[in-house]
């Protein structure tokens, strides 16, 4: 499949992407990689009360980074930061920095609607427009003005297959899509977010509301979209940030960030004692 690393940049690209990063971390196979997202003294606050405090962050590309922690520490809000979700939260005030791939998405000469074809969402709730399979699909390339220059079929055809949903509705593309399964519906919206063909996908606990096969379907397609796409998943479910991610991220109450390292690491041998009490079930 062509990727976005293939094609020339549009301008709005070139406004979101700048070559100055270092290579920090390694990818899957070994190699270096250079940060995707990055945050540093990031803060966030809704109206008076503090939602992340201080964030410094390195996200890798191609890999699968989980961001766990207790109810409110703020995971949503930090994933909602990267591709400035945020924005539509009237209350919502944010200081510090949060790049991508070096340039901070938070400039004035950032368009949030490009920052958003290059950074995708899936929501807790599969949300399938009451459109067609098809339709569903092609709404972001429409959406984003792509879809005069793709063949729009291939393009549905190939965010399918990504999100290993093609077999399963190939012969259905005019149908409803809230006619299919919750895991069918979650599946869809994953292929909504591909279509685009994005660098970043951002997951809000994609399988919470799946039942545990739907879910295992998820968690297998997590792992096939990391070898395309760079991806952030918040989840509640700590056995499931240690079975699908390369790398996990702990925020505790208060909106801290207090560990972020390799997955085996933090649910082995982590630093910080507060860390091991959290996994272990002593609080949170
Ligand atoms: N739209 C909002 N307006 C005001 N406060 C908010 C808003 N969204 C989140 N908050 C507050 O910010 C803090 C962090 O919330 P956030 O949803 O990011 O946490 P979380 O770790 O994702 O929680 P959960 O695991 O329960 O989903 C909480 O105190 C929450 O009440």
């Amino acid at each position: 499949m062509a990727t976005d690393h293939e094609s020339e940049p549009t301008t709005n690209d070139a406004q979101l992407i700048t070559t100055d990063v270092q290579a920090t971390g390694t990818g899957r196979n070994g190699e270096p990689t250079e940060p995707v997202v990055t945050a540093r003294d990031l803060d966030v606050h809704y109206g008076a009360e503090q939602a992340l405090n201080d964030v410094d962050i390195d996200i890798p590309e191609h890999r699968v980074t989980a961001i766990i922690g207790p109810s409110g520490c703020g995971k949503s809000t930090f994933l909602r930061c990267v591709n400035r979700m945020n924005d539509q939260i009237d209350s919502c005030r944010i200081d510090g920095e949060l790049s991508f791939h070096g340039k901070n998405v938070y400039d004035e000469d950032v368009d949030p609607v490009a920052l958003r074809r290059k950074i995708g969402m899936v929501f807790q709730k599969p949300n399938p427009f009451p459109k067609s399979i098809y339709d569903n699909v092609a709404y972001g390339l429409r959406v984003q003005g792509m879809a005069g220059d793709v063949d729009l079929d291939a393009a549905v055809e190939r965010a399918l297959r990504g999100a290993a949903l093609w077999d399963e509705v190939n012969d259905q593309l005019d149908s409803s899509g809230l006619d299919l399964s919750g895991g069918q519906q979650q599946r869809l919206c994953i292929a909504r977010a591909i279509a685009p063909d994005p660098e970043v996908i951002l997951m809000d606990e994609p399988t919470s509301a799946l039942d545990p096969v739907a879910a295992s379907k998820i968690e297998d397609l997590i792992d096939d979209l990391a070898d395309e796409y760079t991806v952030i998943i918040v989840t509640h479910n700590m056995q499931q940030a240690a079975r699908i991610s390369d790398k996990t991220a702990v925020f505790l109450t208060g909106g801290n960030l207090v560990e972020f390292d390799e997955t085996p690491t933090i649910f082995e041998n982590p630093a910080d004692d507060r860390v091991e009490d959290y996994i272990t079930g002593k609080f949170g």
